[in-house]
C-alpha cells in the first residue's frame, strides 16, 4: 500500500507523482496535495486544515480522506487541493508556535519573517498554482476553542457587495453546518484572501470543538465528512432545493480587537460562543476603554483574552432574517 503522508515523511515526496485510481497525486511541499484527475469535472476544489496546529478533527478528516485515496477506495473526479497548514504546529500540539497564521494572509505575511508568515506566503502561492478553471472553492476547516450554541457554524468572508450564494449555504447545510456568521469587513484569513484573491467561495467552517488527537468523537464530523468526500468524488453535486428555514445567519457586528495588556473579559471562560447578553453589559475591558452590548440580541463570537496585542479578542455578531440578504 502506497505511503499514506504524516507531517514530515511527506518531504521525501516533495515533487513526486504518484498514480491513484483515475489520475494522479502531485506533492507539492509538506502537507501540500494535489490530486489531479485524468479528468477533472470542472471544480477546483481546496480543502484545507491545520492552520490552527491543535484543531485536530480537520486533520483526522483530511488524514483518512487521503488514506483512502492512496488506498484506492475513494476515487476523486475534481480537481483537490489538500492543505495541511501548520505542520510545526501540529507537531507542537499548539494553535501555532509564533503567530496566528490565520492573521497572515492577504499579504499580511510580509510583515514578519517567522516561519509561519514564510509558510502562509507559500500557502498563497499554491493556491494561486492549483486554481485554474472557473469554479473555485475553499473550505479552511477548523474547530473552536470553546463549546458553541451552534456547534458547526460557518463565516463568510466579506463578498465586497456581491450577493451569498444559495448552492454554498445549502452544501453547507447538508454537511451540517446550519449557522453562517456574514463578514462585513476584509479580514487577513485564510478563506478571504481565496475570496478576494481568487474570487473563489471560500469558508472558515468551524466543525466542532478543540481537542487532543484521539479524543475527538469523529461521528459528530461523519456528515461534514461524507458531504466534502461526496463533493471531490462526484461529477455533480446533487443538492436539494434553497430552502432559507434551514439556516441561521448572523451579520458580523463588531470586532474587538485587544490593544492594552490591560484586556479582561467579562464572562467565564466556559461561556460559549454565541452566548447572548443585555444590552449596556460590560462585555471587555482594554484598558480604559470599556465595551459593552450595544444592540439587542448581540452574541459573543471566539472570545479570547489571551491573543497577541493588537488582535482580535472578540467579535459580536446579531442575528439576521435571511430573507434580508441578496442571494443569487
Ligand atoms: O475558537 C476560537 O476562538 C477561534 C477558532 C478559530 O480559529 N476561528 C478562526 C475564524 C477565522 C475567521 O474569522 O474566518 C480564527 O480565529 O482564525
Ligand atoms: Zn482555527
Amino acid at each position: 500500500m502506497p505511503p499514506v503522508l504524516g507531517p514530515y515523511e511527506g518531504e521525501s515526496l516533495i515533487g513526486a507523482e504518484q498514480p491513484v485510481i483515475g489520475g494522479h497525486a502531485e506533492f507539492w511541499d509538506a502537507g501540500v496535495v494535489v490530486i489531479e484527475p485524468d479528468e477533472p469535472q470542472g471544480k477546483d476544489v481546496i480543502i484545507s486544515c491545520a492552520v490552527h496546529g491543535d484543531e485536530t478533527a480537520p486533520i483526522e478528516m483530511v488524514r483518512d480522506m487521503l488514506h483512502d485515496i492512496f488506498a484506492g477506495t475513494l476515487q476523486v473526479k475534481q480537481r483537490t487541493l489538500f492543505l495541511i497548514a501548520n505542520p510545526a504546529a501540529i507537531v507542537n500540539g499548539t494553535r501555532f508556535v509564533d503567530i496566528n497564521m490565520n492573521r497572515l494572509f492577504s499579504g499580511a505575511h510580509h510583515k514578519g519573517t517567522t516561519p509561519e508568515h514564510q509558510r502562509a506566503e507559500k500557502l498563497e502561492q499554491y493556491v494561486t498554482r492549483f486554481y485554474k478553471q472557473k469554479q473555485r472553492f475553499h473550505y479552511d476547516l477548523h474547530t473552536a476553542i470553546r463549546d458553541s450554541a451552534h456547534e458547526k457554524f460557518a463565516v463568510y468572508p466579506f463578498t465586497h457587495g456581491a450577493p451569498y450564494k444559495k448552492e454554498q449555504l445549502t452544501f453547507l447545510a447538508q454537511s451540517g453546518i446550519d449557522t453562517i456568521l456574514l463578514n462585513q469587513a476584509p479580514t487577513t484569513t485564510f478563506s478571504y484572501y481565496s475570496v478576494r484573491a481568487h474570487n473563489a467561495d471560500a469558508f472558515t467552517v468551524e466543525l466542532g470543538k478543540v481537542r487532543p488527537f484521539g479524543e475527538n468523537d469523529m461521528t459528530r464530523f461523519a456528515t461534514a465528512d461524507a458531504m466534502f468526500r461526496k463533493l471531490i468524488s462526484t461529477n455533480e453535486l446533487e443538492l436539494p432545493a434553497f430552502n432559507g428555514a434551514r439556516h441561521h445567519v448572523y451579520d458580523v457586528c463588531r470586532t474587538i480587537d485587544r490593544t492594552q495588556q490591560n484586556f479582561r473579559l467579562n464572562f467565564p471562560d466556559d461561556v460559549a460562543n454565541f452566548t447572548e447578553f443585555e444590552q449596556g453589559y460590560l462585555l471587555a475591558t482594554d484598558g480604559d476603554t470599556e465595551y459593552r452590548v450595544e444592540q439587542a440580541g448581540e452574541r459573543i463570537i471566539f472570545p479570547n483574552a489571551d491573543v497577541a496585542i493588537g488582535q482580535r479578542a472578540l467579535l459580536t455578531v446579531v442575528p439576521v432574517p435571511i430573507d434580508k440578504l441578496e442571494l443569487v
